[in-house]
């Protein structure tokens, strides 16, 4: 495996720091680079993972994860180009195009745009990534190694499309989660105490997703085999369509979209 300097320690990079060191990769080959000492401290605890400046970690890399925020990005990228050297650059960043990254890494042209998500770290993530012409068959395979190794990779030719993966993978745990919390809630009201409500709510949500996954039937199928006619999960999945849940959550994910696209032009000029 290659030697990966991660610059930013942050939630994401650590979910996939921890889905490389659980699937092998050599806690020696990682280097971070984020201010937090105690960020730092925390991943080398539990990952054995080094911390460093970029002057040190730099020079030896084959590839650099930017993982800082989109904010930060532009100052971060071009306070890292004059050390880069010929390392290939994965950004993570949501919105921020490629072209525009290349530019602020002055001309660096082994750049890929990937969007993954934080079950990473239980190497079940899923990354949509995107390069540009000038990024050679090579440099595909190495970034698909690396985030391969932590789920599945999606490779996209429309960079465009990277703003729709954000909107359903990348963002997608969190609406996941969001929906795991109002089952919780749900049953609290039936009554149940904290523990066994938990234990209601993800044990059905992991249950009927590893149906899903292990069935030929789609979901809207398997959603009819559960809802008997005239009786309970009727009452209820027209209560859902009452309140127009399905046209939420579609709402829902173009709004993620069209904020990716936003963040790719408000931060993507070079004014300042
Ligand atoms: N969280 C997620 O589910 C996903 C996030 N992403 C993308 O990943 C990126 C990181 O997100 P996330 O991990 O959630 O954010 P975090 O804020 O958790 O992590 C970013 C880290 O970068 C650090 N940092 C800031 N400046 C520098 C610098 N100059 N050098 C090194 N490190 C620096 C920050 O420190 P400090 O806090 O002190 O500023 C922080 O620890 C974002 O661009 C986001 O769009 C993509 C997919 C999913
Ligand atoms: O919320 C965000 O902007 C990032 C990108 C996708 C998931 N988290």
């Amino acid at each position: 495996m290659s030697k990966i300097t991660f610059i930013g320690g942050g939630n994401m990079a650590s979910a996939i720091i921890g889905g490389l060191i659980s699937r092998g990769t050599p806690a020696g080959d990682v280097h971070v680079v984020d201010p937090d000492a105690a960020k730092l401290a925390e991943l080398a605890t539990r990952y054995g993972v080094h911390g460093g400046s970029p002057d040190e970690a730099l020079p030896a890399s084959d590839v650099l994860v930017l993982a800082v925020k989109p904010q930060q990005l532009k100052a971060v990228a071009r306070q890292l180009a004059p050390a880069l050297g010929d390392a290939l650059v994965i950004s993570i960043a949501a919105g921020i195009r490629a072209d525009s990254l290349s530019r602020w890494l002055g001309g660096h042209a082994r750049v890929v745009r990937v969007m993954p998500n934080t079950p990473a770290l239980v190497q079940a993530g899923l990354s949509g990534a995107y390069a540009g012409d000038a990024v050679g068959e090579d440099d595909r395979a190495l970034a698909t190694r690396v985030l391969g190794a932590v789920g599945e990779v999606v490779w996209v030719d429309d960079e465009a499309e990277i703003d729709g993966i954000t909107a359903i993978s990348g963002s997608g745990p969190a609406y996941v989660f969001y929906f795991m919390e109002a089952l919780q809630a749900a049953a609290r009201a039936q009554g149940f105490n904290p523990d066994t409500a938990r234990k209601l709510a993800y044990h059905t949500f992991s249950g009927a997703v590893k149906l899903a996954l292990d069935s030929e039937d789609d979901a809207g199928t398997l959603r009819a085999k559960v809802t008997s006619k005239g009786g309970t999960t009727e009452r209820a999945i027209n209560a859902f369509e009452t309140s127009q849940l399905r046209a939420t959550i579609i709402a829902a994910a173009a709004a993620a979209a069209a904020r990716s696209r936003e963040l790719g032009e408000e931060l993507g000029r070079d004014a300042d």
